[in-house]
Formats: structure tokens, C-alpha cells, sequence
């Protein structure tokens, strides 16, 4: 378990696979472990495991063998069971198409901005009886995303740090409109999962940061065959490989013992809660506990 005692944290590095990432390598004492939450199941167990010194959970985010699509994630149970296990540092690792020439199937972008086109899920731990707006301004966590091009650079492999990640509905991907609208909106790279991923990890008052792998050109480029999840899973059979290696590099490094994050994303509800303390639910505040408790008297 980490220890924020006060301003020390002893992180633990919460890792959250996306498609063609069920697993993952190289972790010592690994267990899958069952964790449920006031929000339901997650996709899967959480595999623990350590890497060195450094205490590790991974969920795949479809559960193993992709069962489940973007529209029926679970989010908030996916992100309160890393909370409950004790995750300080959540890197999303994602498959997305590409929205630009320049970033070609096999780059990955370390995202700094979202638009979140998603509808048909649920986007907060809060509700009646508890209401509380986080900031969501700069949605990602500098200080994993400054570890993560470090390593990447350190690693040679082909990253750019910063971008902005279109998440649609799906699970149908965009029609060539659609696609040639988020390009013209600067958008980098689309993808089906991170949103409401980011908000609710913000609520959690938890690190994140996402790796996106472009596996892709979704459909705007009329010299590439539209994309197919036949040519997603090929590319991502590479990037998955790339991304462990990247996952073994930056966890030894997140993993030292540290100060409260500088970004301020592990006090995000500091300022966020405005039901009074009288008019508050408490069969709401009670299952809240559990992801907000630093907050809740
Ligand atoms: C299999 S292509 C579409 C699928 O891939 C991405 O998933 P993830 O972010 O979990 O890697 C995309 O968002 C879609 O869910
Ligand atoms: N083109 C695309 N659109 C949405 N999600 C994706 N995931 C991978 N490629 C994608």
C-alpha cells in the first residue's frame, strides 16, 4: 500500500492496457486479484505485481480477451479500483488513429488535451446529494508525462510530446466528415476510451497520463485504406512490445519516493465540492469514501 503521509508519497503505479494490451511482463509476485467497488465490477481482476522496489496494478481496460466495448466500461469502477488498491500514478495506454501526416502508424504522442465527444456514459463519481466540479483545464499529469518522453527519447522510440486526443462514442469508427471535422478542429489523434477515463481519475485525485499509439490513419487520407481492426491489432502487435519496454523504463523512476505532485492533480478536489456538509447524502458520501475520503470529514 502507498503511504501519503502528509507531504512523502511512496507511489504505486497503476497501468491501464488498452487493445492489444492484456498483460504485461517482467513484474515479480504477480497476482490477479478480484477488487470491487461502491461503482461495480471493473473490466477484469487487477493483475499486482512489482517491478524492483515498486508496487504495480494492471487493469486491461476491455478485460482479457476484449470482451467489453467502449460504450459499456465500467469507467468508474475501473478507476476506483485502482484507487482502493492503493494507485497513486495511472499511465492509460491506448491504441488511437492518427489525425495528422506526421504522426504515422507506430508513433506514440504523450497527450496534453482531450475533447471529449463521448455521451452514453456515466462521467462522475458525483451526483445528487454530493455535487463537485474538478478542474479539468489541463487534463494530464505533467510530471508522469515529462518521465514518460524522458524514457521514450532515452529509448529511441519515435514520440511527440503533446497532442490533443479526440474521444468519440464509437464503436463504429468516424465516417471521412467526421474525421476531416476533428482535423480541422487541430486535433491529433482519436480514440474511444480516455474520456470520461481522465475525468474521473482527476476526481480520484489520482496522477494520469496516457500514452496514445497510433496504429492508424483512420479514414481522412484518401491514399490509405480506411482503418479495419485487422490493421489496428497487426500495428499494435509492434507498439505493444514498445510500450512494455517503455512501462519497464519509466516505473523505476515514477516509483521513488516523492513529494505531493507539483501539477496539484493528487488535490484536486481541494477546491471542487460545494453541496454543504448539511445537505449532503450520506449513503452517497459513504460509497465516496472510498475515492475521495482525503476530503470527506
Ligand atoms: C480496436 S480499435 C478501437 C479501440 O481501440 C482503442 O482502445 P483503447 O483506448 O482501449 O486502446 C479505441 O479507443 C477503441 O476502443
Ligand atoms: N481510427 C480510430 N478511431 C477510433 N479509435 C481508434 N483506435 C485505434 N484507431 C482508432
Amino acid at each position: 500500500m502507498p503511504s501519503n503521509d502528509g507531504e512523502r508519497v511512496t507511489p504505486v503505479i497503476g497501468l491501464i492496457g488498452g487493445s492489444g494490451l492484456y498483460d504485461i511482463d517482467g513484474l515479480a509476485d504477480k497476482e490477479w486479484r478480484t477488487v470491487e467497488t461502491p461503482w461495480g465490477k471493473p473490466s477484469d481482476q487487477l493483475l499486482f505485481g512489482r517491478l524492483g522496489d515498486v508496487q504495480c496494478v494492471f487493469l486491461p481496460r476491455h478485460g482479457r480477451g476484449h470482451p467489453t466495448p467502449p460504450s459499456r466500461l465500467n469507467y468508474r469502477a475501473n478507476i476506483a479500483a485502482l484507487k482502493q488498491s492503493g494507485v497513486t500514478d495511472v499511465i492509460s495506454l491506448s491504441a488511437v488513429g492518427s489525425l495528422k501526416e506526421e504522426l504515422p502508424p507506430g508513433h506514440f504522442v504523450i497527450i496534453d488535451q482531450f475533447i471529449d465527444r463521448s455521451f452514453a456514459r456515466e462521467k462522475s463519481f458525483f451526483d445528487d446529494g454530493l455535487v463537485a466540479h474538478v478542474s479539468m483545464a489541463d487534463p494530464l499529469c505533467p510530471r508522469i508525462g515529462d518521465v514518460l518522453e524522458q524514457q521514450a527519447r532515452a529509448l529511441g522510440l519515435p514520440v511527440s510530446r503533446g497532442g490533443t486526443y479526440l474521444v468519440m462514442e464509437g464503436p463504429q469508427f468516424s465516417t471521412r466528415a467526421e474525421s476531416n471535422l476533428y482535423r480541422s478542429w487541430g486535433c491529433d489523434v482519436i480514440g474511444m476510451t480516455n474520456m470520461p477515463e481522465a475525468k474521473l481519475a482527476r476526481e480520484a485525485e489520482l496522477c494520469y497520463a496516457t500514452v496514445a499509439m497510433v496504429t492508424d490513419y483512420d479514414c481522412w487520407r484518401l491514399e490509405e485504406e480506411h482503418v479495419t481492426v485487422d490493421a489496428v491489432v497487426a500495428v499494435m502487435m509492434n507498439n505493444a512490445e514498445k510500450a512494455r519496454n517503455l512501462v519497464k523504463a519509466v516505473i523505476p523512476v515514477l516509483g521513488q519516493e516523492r513529494g505531493l505532485c507539483p501539477a496539484g492533480c493528487d488535490r484536486a478536489l481541494s477546491n471542487a465540492l460545494i453541496t454543504s456538509p448539511a445537505s449532503r447524502d450520506p449513503v452517497l458520501v459513504e460509497a465516496l469514501r472510498s475515492i475521495a475520503g482525503r476530503v470527506l470529514a
